[in-house]
């Protein structure tokens, strides 16, 4: 199925229940590596580094659930990222946030593998979940209220979802110019916290079935 050729890929999930999931999608395939990043951009890319001083792999993908912005990306979809943005890295003002880029001291977005992005989420759709690719933005702090969900989806124009690691393990992964992406299966909204309407299990069954879709896409 798949024309994308990779040799050896490293995983890269926050916890273990993640690190799980992707394990029994991906069912054995020695090409694919699956380590804890632990929460958060830091731990993520201290530990990819780590990973990749020992490693040599020619992919890296951060995995794990997420927070989708409701008019992209519902709960229990996947989104593939086209952009991993540390959304935010950079200063508050009277006028409003500044980004790093901006300030001038380097660069908020570090662009994902945009033809492995587009071929998994083809796949993803042809196997009948729900995918789209779009910005994933990396936060510190979960946004938890609908006036700062509206700040991030202004900030970064068709923001699709968040997470915690995205921006910290494509940063390690540039540094040792392998590409990278970011796939976040939806748990919850993007939006005033509630934390009962989180669901996890959908979302760790969509992220094991995208892992077992990627085995096929690269071939
Ligand atoms: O219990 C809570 O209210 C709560 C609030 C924020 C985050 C958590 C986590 O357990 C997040 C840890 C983990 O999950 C990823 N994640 C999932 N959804 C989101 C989100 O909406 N915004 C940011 N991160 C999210 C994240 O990548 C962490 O690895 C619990």
């Amino acid at each position: 199925m798949g024309n994308i050729q990779v040799k050896k890929v490293l995983v890269m999930t926050a916890v273990e229940v993640e690190r799980a999931a992707v394990l029994r999608g991906l069912g054995g395939d020695g090409r694919f590596e699956v380590r804890l990043a632990d929460v958060g951009p830091a731990s993520a890319a201290a530990n990819t580094a780590l990973a990749l001083a020992v490693g040599d792999y020619d992919l890296v993908i951060s995995a794990g659930i997420g927070g989708g912005f409701a008019e992209v990306a519902g709960i229990g979809s996947l989104v593939l990222a086209s952009e991993m943005i540390a959304a935010d890295l950079g200063a508050e003002s009277a006028e409003g946030f500044i980004s790093v880029d901006e300030l001038g001291f380097g660069s908020a977005r570090i662009p994902a593998d945009h033809a492995i992005a587009a071929s998994w989420c083809e796949a993803l759709l042809a196997a009948g979940q729900r995918a789209c690719v779009g910005p994933v933005l990396t936060v510190c702090t979960a946004t938890g209220s609908a006036a700062s969900a509206s700040a991030l989806a202004a900030r970064v124009k068709g923001a699709a979802a968040e997470g915690m690691e995205g921006f910290g393990v494509a940063t390690a992964a540039k540094l040792r110019n392998v590409p990278a992406l970011e796939i976040r299966a939806i748990s919850n909204a993007v939006g005033p916290r509630d934390r009962a309407a989180w669901r996890i299990p959908e979302a760790l069954q969509s992220l094991e079935k995208a892992f077992s879709v990627l085995t096929e896409v690269l071939s």
